[in-house]
């Protein structure tokens, strides 16, 4: 039976009916709950993958720590002092060859292994297209034109170590994802993610195994000239058990990503100025402005009043 969920549901196999909820639910939430994706993205390759995802995390440290950085925060983090229960391994450019073979070199990952990676990051990746042109199309705009095909596409792993004594703490500070989309495969048991609603109280997204989350990123608000929610979330311990998601993230096109020409008008000026997502991360990580707040220094003057 489907658990208690407080997040809009969006079932991919009710298109074009679902269109308008879809969309409200970016607006309202920036996130949902999605069902019946598995035609693109099938049960059995999701669990071989967290079984995969969970040995890599099991690997030494000296080990994990060879998956370097390729993006500022884009590889391997360690436990710190300030993030004591989290763990990431990062796969950059997860839809190329290139990509997955060095992330699969860095940590000694069988054939066997390599071809699951792949066979999960290319799923992921058409249900990630196929996701973003439904937004295209209730927005009005022909997702054609868009090319969200070409958009870059990476995954990170999360470990949460959460023990008896966390209970109660944070495992993951609040952020906004600051790409596009984001499918996140979370823990089908741990739960600790919450999201922020409109009112700016937190709302837990409890495990329902057999969905996945899709969250909007600020790169969605920019696109949509401000109309869509990119979400807050932050992952709480609740319970003593390690708790492991896979992300995966479409960040944006390599080139400059604007608001759509569609949605500005006299009515609805433009918002945000062009930008591009590899400026954006920087942006953020050298205000470390990590939710959001970093949007606000891409506003047009106009925007301002
Ligand atoms: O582990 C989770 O449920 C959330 C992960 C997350 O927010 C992220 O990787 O950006
Ligand atoms: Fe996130």
């Amino acid at each position: 039976m489907a658990p208690k969920c407080s997040i809009p549901v969006i079932d991919l196999q009710d298109f074009p009916n679902q269109s308008s909820k879809l969309i409200a639910a970016c607006e309202e939430w920036g996130c949902f709950r999605l069902l019946n994706y598995h035609e693109l993205l099938p049960a059995t390759l999701m669990s071989e993958m967290k079984v995969l995802v969970r040995s890599l995390l099991d690997l030494p440290e000296e080990i994990k720590r060879r998956n370097i950085d390729v993006i500022a925060g884009g590889g391997y983090v360690a436990p710190s002092p300030k993030i004591p229960l989290y763990e990431a391994l990062g796969l950059h450019d997860m839809t190329s060859r290139h990509g997955v073979d060095d992330f699969c070199s860095q940590l000694n990952a069988t054939t066997h292994q390599r071809e699951t990676i792949m066979r999960y990051a290319e799923s992921v990746h058409t249900l990630i297209v196929e996701i973003s042109k439904k937004l295209a199309e209730g927005l009005g705009v022909k997702s054609e034109n868009i090319g969200f095909e070409k958009w870059t596409c990476r995954a990170r792993i999360n470990k949460y170590h959460f023990t008896p004594q966390s209970v109660g703490t944070t495992g993951g500070p609040m952020h906004t994802d600051s790409g596009f989309l984001t499918i996140l495969q979370d823990d089908e048991d741990v739960g600790g993610l919450e999201v922020m609603n409109k009112s700016g109280d937190f709302v837990p997204v409890d495990p329902w195994p057999g969905t996945l989350l899709v969250n909007l990123g600020d790169m969605a608000t920019v696109w949509s000239n401000g109309r869509f929610c990119n979400v807050k979330h932050r992952v709480q311990c609740k319970e003593a058990n390690p708790r492991v998601s896979i992300a995966s993230f479409l960040l944006g096109p390599e080139e400059i990503l604007e608001p759509l020409p569609e949605l500005v008008d006299d009515d609805h000026p433009r918002v945000f100025v062009p930008t591009t997502y590899e400026d954006y991360r920087k942006l953020r990580f050298s205000t470390k402005l990590h939710a959001g707040e970093a949007l606000a220094l891409l506003r047009t003057p106009s925007a301002e009043k």
